[in-house]
């Protein structure tokens, strides 16, 4: 038998309409639909909306929540976060990617793009979460050929683990930055991401830092020393990008490559301001929304996430008429699809069925003249009441199975890990 959900009664674009999810697809979007033998979901009181693609984060890193707040990116990776990061076990990165996955789960993402050392614990903690993780095999080499060479293995060898999950695991390359990963690995990368057809995850042009060292080490910007190795690409996704010129504007565009702006990060760990993001749009680039990890941006919420991105981008413009709330929307739904290549983001037949049921009745949505202005403006990842991914229901009234005991373990792994 099928399995089949039909959601009823629920608000899309100021009409009530029911949602027949077939397997893992929406199937149809009508009035008065019947379907027999669905589950069905009352969401009067309910919107409907695709679920979130949270594009850069390293989900682990919620086991350093409050941990190494208040410094700026290198001390606060080279004093708190590396040294901590070296003593980790699978087991606290499952638990760590648990609950990430149950708070993304929680605040409406169905989708994410991650990137984090000991992989098969984040891919077995996303495979019983339910939820979607594209998940990068993370290269460090320091320039140190040794290490370029088991970097390359690395990325070989996890390509063929992810063949043991199920299609919501997807694996990515994970270059962590230019200032960690040779020139040599970035060009190897990029042949085996053509090679075998994966997106390639890497933090660019985060910080001035960044931009002056690059200069100083390679002879070029961050954008123009990845066109001179020749690794520009539609498969590369940068993190970041708050430093990128107009020329450098162009050539992402050119290229096809993609960017993920990471507001809060950003701003927590005063890098800087993504002054770009309304350019880069404009110049064609596809511009998602992350968070980064939950010890700069200390949580997963891309509720959150929209509205810091929008205000930022407004008052260092000077003008409240760029980045609007639902263009903001669609940078953290259909447009974070696209950049991963997937068929979502969107609620219509044929799409996967990955959506979120917004609870209305709340103060954030009253009174409701604009509901996707309520929704990036007033509210955050608390009024999402039910979750969908892949077809199956992975919250229903804001209730996720397992929650104490994930809250529990990664609490006790968090508290180990920074104590050993
Ligand atoms: C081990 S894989 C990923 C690596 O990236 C580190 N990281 C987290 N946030 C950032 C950031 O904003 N810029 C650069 N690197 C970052 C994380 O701690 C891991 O070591
Ligand atoms: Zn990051």
């Amino acid at each position: 038998m099928i399995h089949r959900i039909l959601i009823k009664q629920a608000e899309l674009n100021q009409q009530k309409v029911d949602i027949l999810i077939e397997k893992n697809l929406i199937s149809q979007i009508g009035k008065d639909l019947v379907a027999e033998d669905a589950e069905v979901i009352d969401a009067k009181g309910m919107a409907v909306i695709p679920g979130l693609v949270n594009g850069h984060t390293h989900a682990a890193m919620t086991l350093f929540r409050g941990f190494a707040d208040d410094m700026k990116l290198m001390p606060w990776l080279e004093q708190k976060i590396w040294p901590n990061e070296a003593k980790m076990t699978r087991e606290d990165v499952y638990w760590g990617a648990k609950l990430a996955c149950l708070e993304m789960i929680k605040s409406g993402t169905t989708t994410f793009l991650d990137m984090y050392q000991k992989f098969r614990g984040t891919a077995d903690a996303v495979e019983e979460m339910g939820i979607r993780g594209y998940l990068s095999a993370v290269c460090f080499d320091r320039f140190d050929p040794a290490l370029t060479e088991k970097g390359k293995k690395e990325c070989e060898k996890l390509y063929s683990v992810v063949d043991e999950y199920g299609s919501r695991i997807q694996y990515a390359l994970g270059p962590h930055a230019i200032y960690t990963v040779s020139g040599e690995l970035l060009q190897w990368i990029h042949s085996f991401a053509n090679d075998h057809r994966c997106l390639i995850h890497l933090h660019l042009a985060e910080t001035e830092e960044e931009v002056n060292n690059s200069i100083r080490q390679f002879g070029f910007s961050p954008v123009r020393y990845l066109y001179k190795l020749g690794v520009l690409s539609p498969r590369l996704v940068i993190a970041h990008g708050v430093y990128v010129d107009k020329d450098e504007i162009r050539m992402l565009s050119d290229y096809g490559v993609k960017v993920i702006h990471n507001p809060a990060s950003n701003m927590k760990l005063a890098s800087g301001i993504c002054f770009q993001f309304a350019e880069m749009k404009e110049a064609g680039v596809k511009v998602g929304l992350g968070t980064d990890g939950c010890s700069s941006s200390n949580n997963l919420d891309m509720i959150e996430a929209m509205k810091q991105a929008a205000l930022l981008g407004k008052a260092w413009r000077k003008d409240p008429e760029v980045l609007t709330a639902s263009e903001m929307l669609e940078a953290a739904t259909c447009t974070g699809a696209d950049i991963l290549g997937l068929k979502a983001g969107r609620i219509e037949a044929g799409y996967l069925a990955d959506l979120c049921l917004i609870d209305l009745q709340s103060p954030a949505f009253t009174p409701n003249f604009n509901f996707v202005s309520n929704l990036v403006y007033a509210a955050n990842g608390s009024c999402v009441d039910t979750v969908i991914c892949n077809g199956k229901v992975l919250m229903r009234h804001k209730q996720v199975p397992g929650e104490a005991e994930i809250l529990e373990q990664a609490a006790r792994c968090a508290y180990n890990l920074v104590k050993r």
